[in-house]
């Protein structure tokens, strides 16, 4: 079976974390972290052995047509880097498509999300949502992307949840909002429709101004 995860950093990271952890916790509560994971074999690390089982390399799209025929939810598919990809999840029948990377932690040279945004939203037309994630660090960055054409954008919490818990999380959020209104502001953007595509500037309007 062909495997679809190596989390190189994840692996890493969890062996530095468990170094940590053995410095801050008693040994009580690390032995019960542990076991919460599944066990190191001489396959890999407990994080590959989660993928593994977590992750099913045989996921393909009449999976989405099956889901789609089991629920009344809306169902997105995340993931989405090709405008034949977009086309695919439409047939498939999800309402909306996420263009994500998956935060790039999983192939080296994955296309940056925001420069593909455009054309997938091109291609979908407004047939269905386009969402985005990836590289959204600024409020800057969201409104990149709502001129592009992204009708949400999205922004782990996680680090925000790890340092300072619940106000971590809101202050990931804060910031991000009030970042935004600020370059709302200074762009000239009372609310949120009035950002457009015009308010950006590509490489390819770059490269057409060239010619
Ligand atoms: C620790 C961690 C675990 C993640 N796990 C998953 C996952 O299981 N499935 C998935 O689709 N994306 C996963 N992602 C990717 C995020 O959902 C999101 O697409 C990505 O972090 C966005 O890119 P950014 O980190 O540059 O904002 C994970 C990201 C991180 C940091």
């Amino acid at each position: 079976m062909l495997s679809n995860s190596k989390r190189e950093d994840a692996i890493q990271n969890l062996y530095e974390f468990f170094v940590h952890c053995m410095g801050l916790v008693s040994k009580k509560r690390l032995l019960f972290f542990i076991w919460l994971l599944p066990p190191f074999s001489s396959e890999g690390s407990g994080v590959e052995a989660f993928d593994s089982t977590t992750f099913d390399a045989s996921l393909n799209w009449k999976d989405i047509e099956w889901l789609r025929s089991v629920t009344k939810l809306p169902v997105l598919v995340k993931g989405i880097l090709k405008r034949e990809d977009a086309l695919k999840a439409i047939e498939a029948g999800v309402d909306g498509i996420v263009v994500s990377n998956h935060g790039d932690r999983q192939l080296d040279y994955s296309p940056a999300t925001i420069t593909i945004l455009e054309e997938i939203v091109h291609i979908v037309g407004g047939r269905v949502s386009v969402l985005l994630d990836g590289g959204v660090g600024r409020g800057t960055d969201v409104f990149k992307a709502l001129a592009l054409g992204s009708q949400a954008i999205g922004r782990p919490v996680v680090y925000g949840l790890a340092a300072k818990g619940e106000d971590g999380v809101r202050k990931v959020i804060e910031m991000l909002k009030n970042e935004l209104e600020l370059t709302m502001a200074i762009s000239g953007c009372p609310t949120i429709d009035d950002i457009t595509r015009n308010h950006v500037r590509t490489v390819s309007d770059r490269l057409k101004s060239m010619l």
